[in-house]
């Protein structure tokens, strides 16, 4: 964004003594307009209430400049504004401080919504008022026409300079618009980004435990596997189920049910390390697949779990198998699975809480 409360508005446009100087150049204002202009000095001033009155007397008459004006103060403010602006055109001073008031206007006539085509007929209304004013006060009609040369180009003189600052104005405007579109199109792009992570990461879960659902498993085995492989790592996985939970379902009740593997889930997080991998199988089968661990370690976690479990659920059993692959032959994630299936199998003809290796 353009910062432009540090600068004047003769700054921020760029215009100095000479850029001045090549403005007048261009119109061929020259020392004789001043001396024209100053000739009238006097007169005008004597007149300059009249020349006001009537320019406001023709300005009100337009609907959108009496809209725009809006109310009475605001036009005693115009009047006294507008008064000053006119005996500025006969001072005889066309230097950087005039130039400046005149880029103030244009901020001014922006700001409160003027446009081109009401300032400009504005312009016309002063330049016919001063050139009336000239005829009825001055008898010498072709020093008249000489002052109203003078007076064009100084007006033209000033309409550029108010434009300046009027199109600045204008593209500040489409700076800022700009600049907050941009920010709010980051702001979406993040929140996308946040919630496609969040919809991604619950397509990889258990609505009901939290942890990881099978697909990922999968997925975790087949990255994780190559990994332990590749850095000669043993790799086990648990893979238990609850015994004879259709009873406890039929027995207790479907969400008794729920609740035993909510805290299976508990329990399971609990005996988990960071890089562990603990998942809701399907039904009541649940996988723990732990990297860097060998049977012995992995038993250990078996125990710890069966710990977490009796702590928060009393008469009901698991029944628990663990398979080691690695750290020098490795089998695949389906083999891997199957083995650990089987173990279980093999557990559960065994009294509860057995782990079978
Ligand atoms: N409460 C509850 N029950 C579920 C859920 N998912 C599956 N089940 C039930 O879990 C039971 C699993 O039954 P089985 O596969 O026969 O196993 P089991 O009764 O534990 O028998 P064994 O494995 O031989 O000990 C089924 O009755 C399913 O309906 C669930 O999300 N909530």
């Amino acid at each position: 964004m353009i910062q432009t409360t540090n600068k004047t508005l003769l700054e921020q446009l760029q215009i100095t003594e000479l850029e001045i100087a090549r403005r007048k150049e261009f119109l061929g204002f020259s020392e004789d307009d001043v001396a024209l202009l100053l000739s009238c000095k006097e007169l005008i001033t004597r007149h300059i209430d009249a020349i006001v009155t009537e320019f406001y007397e023709k300005q009100t008459a337009i609907e959108e400049i009496a809209l725009l004006i809006g109310d009475s103060d605001t036009l005693a403010r115009l009047h006294s504004a507008q008064r000053a602006y006119i005996l500025g055109l006969f001072d005889g001073y066309y230097d950087i401080e005039y130039v400046n008031n005149r880029l103030r206007i244009g901020m001014v006539h922006k700001r409160i919504g003027v446009e081109p085509k009401l300032y400009l007929s504005a312009v016309k209304t002063l330049k016919d008022g001063i050139d009336a004013a000239l005829n009825r006060y001055l008898e010498d009609k072709e020093h008249v026409s000489k002052v109203m040369g003078a007076i064009d180009k100084l007006l033209y003189f000033d309409t550029t300079l108010v434009f300046d600052t009027y199109i600045r104005s204008l593209l500040a405007e489409v700076e800022l618009a700009k600049d907050k579109v941009q920010n709010y199109a980051k702001e979406l792009e993040g929140k996308v980004a946040e919630r496609t992570h969040q919809l991604h990461e619950l397509s990889r879960r258990d609505p009901l435990t939290g942890l990881y659902n099978q697909r990922s498993l999968r997925d975790y085995l087949r990255r994780e596997l190559m990994v332990a492989s590749r850095h000669k790592r043993p790799f086990c996985l648990i893979y238990f189920d609850v015994d004879a939970f259709k009873q406890i379902n039929d027995t207790r009740g479907h969400s008794s049910g729920d609740e035993i593997l909510r805290m299976i889930g508990e329990a399971l997080l609990n005996v988990s390390r960071e890089s562990d991998f603990p998942c809701r199988y399907g039904g009541d089968e649940f996988c723990l697949a732990l990297p860097e661990c060998n049977l012995a370690n992995a038993e250990l976690t078996c125990k710890r779990l069966i710990e977490q479990f009796k702590a928060r659920v009393s008469s009901v059993t698991l029944s628990i198998g663990v398979v080691q692959t690695g750290p020098e032959e490795f089998v695949d994630p389906e083999e891997l699975l199957r083995l650990a299936d089987a173990k279980m199998y093999e557990a559960k003809s065994h009294a509860g809480f057995k782990i079978c290796t």
